[in-house]
């Protein structure tokens, strides 16, 4: 479980949704919920937030046993813009409200991440969303945040996995009671052959994708892996049964490297609308 500065209470892990979408996304997300997910991350602009919902609704679950998350695209900052874009999301999902909601990317060069926070702060307070955060937030954009409006966001979701390790990102989450969240936590599967993870994996009878999840959870952070197969997802799942040695949490940490980042994409100079 993590903890942010005022009290909300996030899972240990999550479920990521980008590409799963229709029919076959819908069906995904119910298997997820039934393996045992309650946190679906979703976005404006992964153009699936009624796909997500539909998946709640087959699920047969609780509406209030589910962390439905959906994200404030770039071209959409502007104040009366992003109101617009929350009400359009939640009317997406066919909810009565989402439980938490983001600002995708701060593109600071674009100097609109203010407005669209202050528009957040008051949808919460129209019981539109429940919970507000953002994603790709340098300590810097947090900081701006919290001396123009006062709040302080409650999550950070950030690209994060053993090439990223996000050391300083991290300790200023902690320090501040943000809860960070892993974007991308497996690295999309592209470095669960690296001979470290590997090798870590046989001496646990686990598999790579586990230990990586289990070095996020021994981090406090919340990793939100997308997995299309029910089989992954349990896989995915069962890695909070496996707690790593602090030697080995250190050897994955240590395969940090300045060129980690998959798509080269620094929220100090990348954009995404
Ligand atoms: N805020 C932001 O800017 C961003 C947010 N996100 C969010 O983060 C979520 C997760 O990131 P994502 O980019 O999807 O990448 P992930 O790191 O979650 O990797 C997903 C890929 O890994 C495969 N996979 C999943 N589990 C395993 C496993 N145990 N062993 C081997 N392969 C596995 C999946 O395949 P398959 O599905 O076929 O099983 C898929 O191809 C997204 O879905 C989205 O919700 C992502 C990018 C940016
Ligand atoms: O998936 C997301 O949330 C994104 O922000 C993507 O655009 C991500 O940055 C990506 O997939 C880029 O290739």
């Amino acid at each position: 479980m993590h903890i942010a500065h005022d009290g909300l209470q996030l899972p240990t892990i999550g479920f990521g949704t980008y590409k799963l979408k229709g029919n076959e996304g819908a069906d995904s997300v119910a298997a997820a919920i039934d393996r045992g997910y309650t946190l679906l991350d979703s976005a404006f602009n992964y153009e699936n937030e009624a796909t997500v919902a539909e998946g709640v609704r087959r699920s047969g679950a609780a509406r209030e046993n589910i962390i439905y998350t959906s994200k404030l695209p770039g071209r959409h900052q502007a104040y009366d813009d992003a109101t617009v874009t929350i009400e359009e999301s939640l009317y997406r999902t066919g909810f009565d409200y989402l439980d938490l909601y983001l600002i995708h990317w701060p593109n600071p060069r674009v100097g609109k991440y203010v407005e669209a926070w202050q528009a957040m702060i008051d949808a919460k307070e129209r019981g539109l969303i429940r919970h507000i955060g953002v994603c790709n937030f340098l300590p810097e954009h947090l900081e701006e945040l919290k001396k123009e409006t006062g709040v302080v966001p409650e999550v950070n979701q950030v690209e994060l996995h053993p090439y990223l390790p996000q050391v300083e990102q991290l300790a200023y989450g902690h320090a501040n009671g943000i809860i960070t969240e892993a974007w991308s936590p497996l690295r999309r599967g592209d470095l669960l052959q690296d001979p470290v993870i590997t090798k870590i994996a046989s001496a646990h009878d686990a598999t790579p994708g586990q230990v990586v999840l289990a070095w996020h959870t021994a981090r406090d952070v919340l990793a939100i892996p997308k997995a299309f197969s029910p089989e992954r997802q349990a896989e995915n799942l069962a890695s909070l049964d496996l707690t790593l040695e602090p030697a080995e949490i250190e050897a994955i940490t240590a395969l940090g490297r300045p060129d980690g980042r998959i798509n080269d994409q620094d929220p100090a100079v990348y954009e995404e609308f």
